[in-house]
């Protein structure tokens, strides 16, 4: 994924109209549209090509099972034509190994989730967060999701990664986190849905958040 403006819209609309309709309005401002079931549910894993079309795709499937079941599910993925996936850590090294290996076979690329952004996310995975950050970097992942929300932990995990693996960083507005301020705590790109997608105008405020960062 080319960095130009931080920003990565989560294309968390349930129809395919009104998704290519605002990811059409926002494709200017955006690095890369992150897809997840509440989409791809309703329509279909062909919209990932259809979305392919204005920017890098990120399936969102929190990839979480067996060694086997995930290289299933990343080899549907990627041949759907999605540029990137996001799994879980937390089912062991064996499990990323098996997406990292269909990802290198695809040239494609693997987000790990170290901690979730949501209130939540400090239950189970804020004691295991570094560790699967670690994970990901010795398994040679593309980079790791961190919480928006939590700047510091954004902080923390980059000393784990270092600065070659990528922080993808969702929680910015609907979740209460800053894009400027988890960009200045080491995130290279930030997630953001409801603030865009449920504004009157998508390309509006995609454009303020890209303004703000000034990455
Ligand atoms: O910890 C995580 C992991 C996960 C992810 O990005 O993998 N997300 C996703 O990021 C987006 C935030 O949306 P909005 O809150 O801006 O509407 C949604 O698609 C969430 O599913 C998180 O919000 N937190």
């Amino acid at each position: 994924m080319e960095k130009k403006n931080c920003l990565i819209l989560a294309l968390d609309v349930t129809d395919r109209e009104n998704a290519l309709r605002i990811a059409n309005e926002v494709s200017e401002y955006v690095d890369s549209i992150k897809v997840g079931y509440p989409l791809v549910l309703g329509e279909g894993l062909g919209i990932v090509k259809e979305l392919a079309e204005l920017a890098p795709v990120i399936a969102d499937f929190k990839v979480a099972d067996i060694p086997n079941t995930d290289r299933l599910i990343c080899e549907h993925v990627f041949n759907a034509g999605a540029d990137a996936i996001i799994t879980h850590g937390f089912t062991g090294r064996d499990s990323l190994d098996s997406c990292v290996k269909v990802a290198e076979e695809y040239d494609r690329d693997v987000y790990v989730v170290t901690e979730m952004s949501h209130p939540g996310g400090v239950e189970f995975f804020r004691p295991v967060a570094e560790t699967i950050a670690q994970m990901a970097a010795d398994a040679g992942a593309t980079g790791v999701v961190a919480p928006a929300t939590r700047p510091e932990r954004v902080r923390d995990i980059r000393k784990i990664i270092g600065d070659d693996l990528h922080i993808i960083s969702p929680g910015v507005g609907a979740q209460g986190g800053s894009a400027a301020d988890v960009i200045n705590a080491g995130a290279d790109w930030v997630i953001v849905g409801r603030s865009i997608y449920n504004s009157n105008s998508p390309a509006d405020a995609a454009m303020k958040i890209c303004n703000e960062m000034k990455c």
